[in-house]
């Protein structure tokens, strides 16, 4: 069902329309909500849109040969000394932290975890909607006031279904709000003509309804803000959060934010990051699977810097250890916390020793992260955090370890720095692993077309960002020869599998052939319905020269 809200007086390209329908979406786009979304997107529009435009210069000389590397106009931010804003009293103890998507049943049971912090996640786990958006935003609201239930249907005929509700608010979980990143529009709604930024939308929304509850418990709001690149990306967003905090009569500095270094860029400006937002960051946090897919993605035309399929790309590998490592050494010089990221396991329940061994595999991943100096880490699932919890507890004994100064970090040049950061990992490329991306491609676009943004694959956990490896990953594979050509070396070989064979587009085409056996019974699967789209999407951008810079922009526009 899809219509256009308009307000009355206005001529047809002026003001703020609604444009698809969703149920009760008029509670949450008041007037006045109307009229706070609008002016967001009037003041900070065109400085998202120079943003973008800055991202695209970056890349076209990377493309060109260039290499990331640490800015030298901002030299001085790095050398000087300078703390952020202290802790607020909520966000000093973070030792685990519980993500999910914003759907009603999954806020309660995030909420009601023992997790000391949920991040409620608009972005790589929810798939954007305009249903999912609104109910999401209720299901905030809902989480704010204390009244959010859920009222689960009957498995089976004769007996009662679940129902949900929120323990006392100080059982509960310290509630974070991560938005869309910068490159997304909220394209049901436009302000003059023009789609809002999905992310004013989804930060604005929620801080318009939410900001006064949370503000006099001293509660927030908190962010986590994703896929920055640069500090002015950074500054922008403090800029945003001043105009709300005024606007809604909030005290300043009343909004806390943790950024995640996700990006290839950003790895190289958190200090300037840190000092952008000084005022309100609580802490930097290591985004690995957009991060992985950012190394792809910004040496998409450097053929000598092809990965190992994915399954060998792990935290151990030197450019993931240097990008965690300084991290938590700019973090703690600051005074803000590093925050670990997201073991892609979950808990398998018809098989223990696998279900062992995937639980080893987090546990190794969590030592790693409180042994380095982290000073909380991410679980994707409840019944991972007594083994995070009890990890932590271990080794962690304070709300944290900003004393850990990782001064071995810092006995590095900045030369020395860029290339551990920049290293290419080294590894194979077998068949599994090839056909195993174009099965998770697949079968989490068809899912993300169906309206879910997070779904379990072979027991591993795949939303936006480890899709994003899969299918950037198949493209890179795909084209390195042609681009090695390009930059001069005519006698370029395609890659090859660890048995010889060449990876060239007969192998994408027999990966596509097989994949009725893997997938089995379409029925079974999330979003079934929607393969046959999937398999063309990814045929698509895998053929296209260019590399497509984001899967979700292709697959947004055909969503409703
Ligand atoms: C790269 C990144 O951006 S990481 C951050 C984004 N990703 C995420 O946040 C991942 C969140 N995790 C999930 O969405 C889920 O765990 C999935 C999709 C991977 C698996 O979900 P399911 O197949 O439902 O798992 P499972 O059946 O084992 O769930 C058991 C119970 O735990 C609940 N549950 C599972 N994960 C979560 C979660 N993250 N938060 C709250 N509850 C959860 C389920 O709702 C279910 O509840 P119920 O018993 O009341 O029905
Ligand atoms: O958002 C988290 C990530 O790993 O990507
Ligand atoms: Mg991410």
């Amino acid at each position: 069902m899809s219509a256009v809200m308009r307000r009355e007086s206005e001529p047809a390209t002026q003001g703020f329309s609604v444009r698809a329908v969703a149920e009760d979406q008029d509670q949450l786009l008041s007037a006045s909500a109307s009229e706070f979304l609008s002016g967001l997107h009037r003041r900070f529009d065109a400085r998202r849109l120079d943003c973008l435009a800055a991202r695209i210069a970056r890349q076209a000389e990377i493309d060109n040969g260039g290499l990331p590397d640490f800015r030298e106009d901002t030299r001085n931010i790095r050398q000087s000394d300078w703390k952020v804003a202290p802790l607020p009293a909520a966000l000093r103890d973070r030792r685990v932290e519980i993500t999910g998507p914003v759907d009603a049943k999954m806020v309660i049971n995030a909420l009601n975890s023992g997790a000391n912090c949920f991040m409620a996640d608009f972005e790589d786990s929810t798939s954007p909607i305009w249903k999912n958006m609104i109910a999401g935003q209720h299901a905030m609201r809902g989480a704010v006031d204390g009244t959010l239930e859920f009222h689960a249907p009957a498995r089976a005929e004769g007996t009662p279904g679940k129902h949900y509700a929120l323990k006392p608010a100080a059982g509960q979980a310290v509630l974070l709000v991560r938005p869309r990143g910068w490159h997304l529009d909220e394209k049901h709604v436009q302000v003059d003509g023009r789609p809002m930024s999905a992310s004013l939308f989804d930060l604005g929304l929620f801080a318009f309804h939410n900001a006064a509850a949370l503000a006099a418990r001293d509660r927030g709001p908190y962010f986590y803000l994703p896929k920055l690149e640069s500090m002015e990306e950074a500054a922008l967003w403090n800029d945003v959060l001043d105009h709300i905090e005024r606007t809604l009569g909030l005290a300043e500095g009343q909004i806390r934010v943790t950024v995640l270094i996700e990006t290839l860029p950003a790895v190289f400006q958190m200090d300037e990051i840190l000092h952008a937002l000084r005022s309100r960051i609580a802490g930097l946090n290591c985004g690995r699977w957009d991060y992985i897919f950012s190394y792809i993605k910004t040496f998409r035309a450097h053929p000598d810097r092809v990965l190992p399929e994915r399954g060998q790309v792990g935290m151990d590998q030197p450019f993931l250890r240097a990008y965690s490592e300084l991290l938590i050494h700019t973090c703690h010089r600051r005074g803000a916390h590093a925050m670990g990221g997201m073991a892609a396991q979950i808990p398998i329940s018809n098989d223990p020793a696998a279900n062992e061994r995937a639980m080893a595999k987090v546990r190794a991943d969590k030592l790693r992260e409180v042994t380095a100096g982290h000073d909380g880490t991410w679980v994707a699932h409840p019944a991972l955090i007594p083994l995070a919890r009890r990890i932590f507890d271990e080794r962690m004994p304070g709300a944290h370890q900003h004393h850990v100064l990782r001064e071995d970090v810092q006995a590095f040049t900045q030369r020395q720095l860029r290339d551990q950061l920049l290293t290419q990992p080294l590894g194979t490329i077998t068949r599994a692993g090839f056909d195993g991306n174009v099965e998770v491609c697949v079968r989490y676009l068809a899912a993300w077309l169906d309206g879910n943004g997070c779904v379990p694959i072979h027991w591993l956990m795949e939303d936006a960002a480890t899709a994003e490896i899969a299918r950037t990953q198949l493209w890179q594979w795909l084209h390195c020869q042609a681009q090695a050509i390009a930059a001069g070396n005519p006698q370029a070989e395609p890659p090859q599998l660890e048995d010889g064979t060449p990876i060239d587009f007969t192998l994408l085409e027999r990966a596509f052939i097989g994949l009725p056996v893997r997938l089995g019974d379409r029925r079974e699967l999330i979003g079934g319905s929607r393969i046959e789209e999937a398999i063309g999407m990814l045929d698509r951008l895998c053929h296209a020269d260019t590399l497509e810079d984001f899967l979700t922009v292709p697959a947004y526009r055909r969503l409703e």
